[in-house]
């Protein structure tokens, strides 16, 4: 067998890549491929450790070891930066552990299925097992499954679950439950699964069932209130990872603008006065209360930073800029910001595409990239993370 059948890269949708091009499916660096088309796993091919694999779609690299799934993050990295002609110094990625995921989504079925989508699919794989959930997650998938008997939805549901302070926050769309049966089942559920809420939306907003004490989430070591389906990074590990990457960046004296500001993971993370801006009302409207209760100097503004990024004149203020868009990334504030004469910023980015696209319109603008730090939170996915420091050339 010739060397081209061995797979020397893992490529964007996680099929193993030959050195002659040819994609071949759960195979890692270092497979080699037989003739008959079988593979003969090599030193990074690690045993797939859950056995819904490969069919659900939560994770399409758990063949994959830690250094060639780092290796993954880092080409997809590379490469989108080499689409825009940038390069960069990346950083070895921090990877989160297994069975760390804080926040998921799982869809069920009235038949009582419940967990991820298929890979290419919509039906449910039913969850026996899972190796990304954190256990307290995962040990509320068989009480859902009787509960969701119970409420009989007529459509498919989604179920978000977030581990709050006071215990895991469940939120149910798809169905509002209705009569005396549903209501004490509901409460049986929560009582018994000592759930911190339960709130169930039809379309029309979150109805809360359950909620003995305001749910929290403590961000930066103040307790932030935290609205229902709210944004948060994915794991407590890859939010230190981009925290402490964002605290190498703004080190500095002065005010701080931290955009995309969520529930203010950075703005309450982050030493001196703060200026955050967030489109989410809810969110902002958490934020500034919790910041106000701790003494932190944080200044909100709910604002769309689509519609109105803040302007060159505005930036010009702060001492440093922190960026946290969604996958979309943040064209028209990156157009600002390379007219802008502030000096430094991090750019946080669960899209290095998006990311590569906005840091060139800055480096045309005079910016350069210090580093980049890439997180792995989504374990064994092929969703890739980043913080990276940018600076005045
Ligand atoms: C990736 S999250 C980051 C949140 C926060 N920085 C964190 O780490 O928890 C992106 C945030 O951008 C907000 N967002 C989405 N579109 C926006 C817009 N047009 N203007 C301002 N904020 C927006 C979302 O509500 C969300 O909170």
């Amino acid at each position: 067998m010739s060397d081209v059948d061995e797979i020397v890269r893992v490529a964007a949708r996680g099929e193993g890549v030959t050195a002659d091009g040819r994609h071949v499916p759960f195979a890692a660096p270092g497979d080699r491929v037989l003739p008959g088309g079988d593979i003969e796993a090599g030193p990074h091919h690690q045993v797939p450790p859950c056995r819904h694999f490969p069919e659900c779609g939560g994770c399409q690299l758990q063949h994959l070891d830690d250094a060639s799934w780092s290796q993954f993050i880092l080409d997809r990295i590379s490469s989108a930066l080499a689409t825009q002609g940038l390069e960069a110094a990346i950083r070895a990625p921090a990877l989160s552990p297994p069975r760390t995921r804080r926040r998921a989504t799982l869809h069920a079925e009235s038949s009582g299925r419940i967990g991820f989508s298929m890979e290419k699919s919509h039906a449910i794989v039913d969850l026996a097992e899972c190796h990304v959930l954190a256990p307290e997650l995962f040990a509320l998938v068989a009480p859902l499954r009787r509960l969701i008997h119970v409420l009989r939805p007529r459509r498919r549901l989604d179920v978000h679950l977030t581990l709050a302070d006071q215990g895991v926050d469940l939120l149910i769309n798809g169905v509002m439950p209705e009569g005396l049966a549903a209501a004490e089942a509901i409460t049986a559920f929560a009582e018994g699964n000592r759930l911190a809420r339960v709130a169930f939306d039809e379309g029309y907003g979150p109805e809360v069932r359950w909620e003995p004490e305001a749910v929290t989430i403590t961000l930066g070591g103040v307790p932030v209130p935290l609205p229902p389906a709210s944004f948060l990074q994915a794991t407590r590990e890859g939010e230190a990872a981009l925290v402490a990457a964002v605290r190498e960046v703004v080190t500095g004296e002065g005010v701080v603008a931290d955009l995309f500001a969520g529930l203010g993971t950075f703005a309450l993370a982050l030493p001196g006065r703060i200026y955050a801006a967030e489109a989410g009302r809810e969110a902002i409207m958490a934020l500034k209360a919790a910041a106000a209760r701790s003494h932190r100097t944080v200044f909100t503004e709910h604002r769309d930073l689509y519609r109105r990024p803040l302007t060159p004149a505005e930036l010009d203020r702060f001492s440093a800029v922190v960026i946290d868009p969604p996958r979309a990334g943040a064209k028209e504030q990156a157009q600002a910001l390379a007219g802008s004469k502030t000096p430094k910023l991090a750019y946080v980015s669960c899209n290095p595409s998006s990311f590569a696209r906005d840091v060139n319109t800055m480096v045309e603008g005079g910016w350069q990239i210090d580093w980049i730090q890439p997180v792995g939170q989504f374990r064994w996915s092929t969703h890739v993370e980043l913080a990276a420091s940018l600076s005045r050339r």
